[in-house]
């Protein structure tokens, strides 16, 4: 197979992060070629457009201004206008931020869901040992997202309401997941708590809409902003990423940031040859156009960035899962990829069978981080530690090389043949920090910016999702009415759920 020969190098260096597109298995000039067959002709106005924050999405009338967003100074109350998000972060890690009952506040409770959950807790987890020590108080960040309770159920046991912030993170404010679970919490809090104490000292409110935050009682000087133009899904610059301040400290959130600007920087000057994310996005729309491959796998080798395939099939998968172009025409070519993955040392030994000899083609971002530092432990449990890193980027390495070349088997064991052919990216990180973290999601951002350029589509609306959620509404009225003479359900299988929960609700089964 042609694809097997020894493919030529492509590696592309920039400040935090080097992407090699080896395997791949296209040159860099024939994916420049391929480049300046598929990409706008006017994609250096829009790349601009978006960096300056004038891109224009068009389907819900407002600029794209996430772009705008990495900068501490817009991460502040649009009421006073001062930075009162650093001052709070303070106040809560210095242990001064005192709750109702005069205690310390030691857990906050993150309440969000989509990209008001994911990012957050994505660089929450991702940079946690970079956490200022020169903090007092130890503060524990939790987070609840699931409109089903599981996960309040988990955490309401080990948190106590007397010394428990909670912050409802919502861009519209209105999510009925993330309001549900801060309906049961209100409720748990009432022996303790009254509500006013509660909405005192007890909530942090993060909202594109002040308005709303009002209206549900939260005070001013405990709301926090964020610009309207700001997807969901790109918001953990603003001060939705509250989480991350609170459990790293200012400065390691402003480094996210500051990573995140220097591959704005990258993104928007160099040429296309050198550009990582643009040339990320290509080679994603030739595997999904020339070699109809559906899905991209996102492969994490470091623990820490374990989150990142959740957060990053959101980003994706709500920005350029699309069937109508920009301007509403029907689509008749792929668009976006499956986005899936997960933490890839623990895959080996769980999905890598079926990548290694099933029959599905699938695409891979493998993602490593070459070495890490840690203060926290003796020089003996680090020099560990750096081999236990080390051994997992020898196994990225390994796995990703079998993938693409393939084995031959011995005559006598078939099973031992591996096709191989399988084509993938190497994301290589030298150190996790803070500023390489926020230029890895940064990248990912501008890739899927150029990739929805590319299939024309509005990468910054989810029409379906909001449809989904006007539907979810119409069921619970219907299922209201089920056990009544006027219920109208349209399908058998529908009804038979309906029906049973309805008997167990009425404790007839
Ligand atoms: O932040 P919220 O307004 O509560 O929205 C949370 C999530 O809900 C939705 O269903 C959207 O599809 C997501 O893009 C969004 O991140």
């Amino acid at each position: 197979m042609d694809d097997k020969k020894q493919p030529e190098p492509v590696i592309i260096e920039s400040e935090y992060l080097t992407l090699d597109a080896t395997y791949q298995g296209l040159s860099l000039q024939e994916i420049a070629d391929y480049g300046k067959k598929v990409l706008p002709e006017n994609f250096d106005h829009l790349r601009e457009q978006l960096l300056k924050g004038e891109f224009e999405n068009r389907s819900e009338g407002r600029k794209v201004t996430h772009c705008l967003a990495r900068s501490i100074h817009n991460v502040v109350t649009a009421r006073e206008g001062k930075n009162r998000f650093c001052e709070v972060v303070q106040l809560l890690r210095s242990g001064r931020w005192l709750g109702a009952t005069g205690k310390p506040i030691t857990d906050v409770v993150n309440i969000g869901v989509g990209g008001s959950d994911l990012g957050p807790m994505m660089g929450s987890f991702a940079l946690k040992e970079f956490a200022d020590d020169a903090q007092l108080h130890d503060l524990n960040v939790h987070f609840v997202s699931s409109m089903d309770g599981g996960q309040l159920y988990a955490v309401l046991p080990i948190i106590d309401p007397e010394t428990t912030l909670f912050i409802i993170a919502s861009k519209s404010f209105t999510t009925i997941d993330t309001f549900a679970n801060v309906d049961t919490v209100r409720a748990w809090i009432e022996p303790m708590l009254s509500q006013e104490q509660w909405l005192q000292r007890h909530v942090i409110g993060v909202s594109a809409s002040a308005q709303k935050m009002t209206d549900y009682g939260i005070p001013p000087a405990q709301q926090f902003t964020f610009d309207e133009g700001v997807g969901g899904r790109f918001s953990m610059w603003t001060a939705i990423g509250l989480a991350i301040a609170l459990s790293c400290g200012i400065t390691v959130f402003k480094q996210m940031l500051e990573g995140a600007r220097a591959m704005d920087e990258h993104f928007g000057s160099q040429p296309l040859e050198r550009n990582i994310p643009l040339l990320m996005a290509l080679y994603g729309v030739y595997n999904r156009w020339e070699r109809d491959i559906n899905n991209l796998a996102i492969l994490p080798y470091d623990g820490r960035l374990r989150y990142l395939p959740n957060y990053l099939q959101q980003l994706d998968m709500e920005s350029n899962g699309k069937n109508y172009t920009y301007d509403n025409k029907p689509i008749d070519y792929p668009t976006g990829p499956i986005i899936w993955g997960g933490f890839g040392p623990n895959g080996q030994h769980a999905f890598f069978q079926h990548l290694h000899q099933g029959t599905e083609a699938f695409t891979a971002d493998f993602v490593v981080v070459l070495d890490r530092d840690s203060k926290k432990f003796n020089k003996k449990v680090v020099a560990k530690l750096k081999q236990q890193q080390r051994l997992a980027v020898e196994n990225c390495l390994a796995h990703r090389q079998l993938l693409y070349f393939g084995a031959e088997a011995a005559a006598q064991r078939p099973d031992l043949a591996y096709a191989g052919g399988h084509k993938s990216s190497l994301l290589v990180v030298e150190k996790l920090t803070p500023k390489s973290f926020g230029g890895l999601i940064a990248t990912y951002e501008h890739k899927v910016y150029a990739q929805g350029l590319i299939f024309k589509v509005n990468s910054f609306d989810q029409p379906g999702v909001e449809k989904g959620k006007v539907n979810a509404v119409d069921l619970g009225r219907t299922s209201l009415l089920v056990g009544t003479s006027n219920v109208k359900i349209v399908d058998c299988s529908t009804r038979y759920s309906l029906e049973k929960l309805h008997k167990l609700m009425c404790g007839e089964v």
